[in-house]
Order: structure tokens, then sequence, then C-alpha cells
């Protein structure tokens, strides 16, 4: 059987809902979920083939979206969270019994300060954006797919609608880069 991309686009993208306005968020533990409440939907929701963000046991990639970090609120359980890696960029905070990342947080002077970053698949509501592209696809390689199969997970990839990014989206790139250009002393007229 082909691997799995991701439950939320092995069988066709659902649209999400231009009107939703957040839900909750539940890890998988039987009992005593952690629960994070989001008054929020996400933005650039989208699938990331890098060996940090949490993908269900199974898919080859995670799904993954931003939201403010005020819009974010841990609302029962938080006693069951930890910091996966304190050391990176994202701050992952991940359910010490079932494994789940409730959400990722960036604490360092970066472009992406004041977006948490979370998996909507850990809710039961209906509504958030769907998936938009797919970002760091070659990283699966390095957690050992075959650099045979990238042209077979690119494919069905753009069979979903989505286009396919070795790092992140266009968009998202010039981001980055505005944020480092002035950082460096660089103004922009009119951005
Ligand atoms: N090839 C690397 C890429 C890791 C990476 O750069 N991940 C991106 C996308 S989530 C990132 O921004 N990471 C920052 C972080 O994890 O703190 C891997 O798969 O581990
Ligand atoms: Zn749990
Ligand atoms: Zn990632």
């Amino acid at each position: 059987m082909a691997p799995s991309i991701h439950p939320l686009i092995d069988n066709g993208i659902t649209p999400g809902s231009g009107t939703f306005a957040g839900g909750k968020l539940r890890c998988r533990c039987a009992s005593d979920r952690v629960e994070v409440t989001l008054n929020s939907n996400v933005a650039h929701n989208h699938a990331c083939g890098c060996s940090k963000c949490w993908k269900p046991s199974g898919s080859l990639f995670s799904i993954v979206g931003v939201v403010p970090r005020d819009a974010v609120s841990v609302t029962a359980n938080a006693s069951k969270l930890s910091i996966v890696d304190k050391e990176a960029t994202i701050q992952r905070y991940a359910c010490k019994d079932c494994g789940v990342h409730l959400f990722g947080r960036i604490e360092n002077d970066h472009p992406f300060k004041g977006l948490d970053f979370v998996h909507v698949e850990l809710s039961d509501e209906k509504g958030w954006q769907e998936p938009q592209f797919a970002a760091f696809v070659s990283s699966i390689i390095e957690q050992g797919s075959h650099p045979k199969e990238m042209d077979e997970v690119r494919a069905k990839f753009k069979d979903a609608g989505l286009q396919t990014y070795d790092v992140l989206s266009p968009a998202l790139m010039d981001l980055i880069s505005t944020f480092t250009a002035q950082k460096s002393g660089i103004r922009f007229a009119n951005l």
C-alpha cells in the first residue's frame, strides 16, 4: 500500500469555513486529556515533512497551521505539558503521556514570533482552514523515505491541488527575508 501523506490529504481535501472562529484541541490520552482552546481559525495551514513537527503514526507529513498566541489558552491538564526541545526555535509543548504536540511557540526574535503552531486534527470541530501547500517535502528522506519515492509523493500533493516546496512557500520565505533585511537596517516604503 502506498504510504499515507496524512489523513487530511489522502482522500481529498475538505475546504474549511470562512466564518469558523476556533475550537478546542485535545491530546490523545484515554483520560485527563490536555485541552487547548483556540479563539481563532488557523492561517497558513500546511503539510510539513520536517522531522520536528508532530505527525500521526503511519503518516509521512504533519499538518500544521498558525494562530495568534493571544488566541491560545491551555484550558485543561496543563501540568501534563512539557517542551520537547528547549533549544529549538519553535518550543513544542507535548503531552508527556501520549506524545501529541498541543502547540509550538517562538520566544526568540523571529519573523513568526507571536504566532503559535497547532495541529487542527486534534479538534473534533469542523471548519478549520484546509491545508494550503506542502513544505519541507525533501526532509522526509532524512526520516527514511526512499529518494525514488519523491516523485510519487509530490504527485500526490499535486493531485490534491497543493504546491510542494522543500522549504516554505514563497509568501512565507518573503516574510522571513523581509524580516532579515529590516534587521540589517534596510527600510521598505509601502510594505
Ligand atoms: N530537514 C530538517 C528541517 C527542520 C526544520 O527546519 N523545520 C522547520 C519547519 S517546522 C522549522 O522552521 N523548524 C524550526 C524549529 O523546529 O524550531 C528536519 O527535517 O529536521
Ligand atoms: Zn495526552
Ligand atoms: Zn515542521
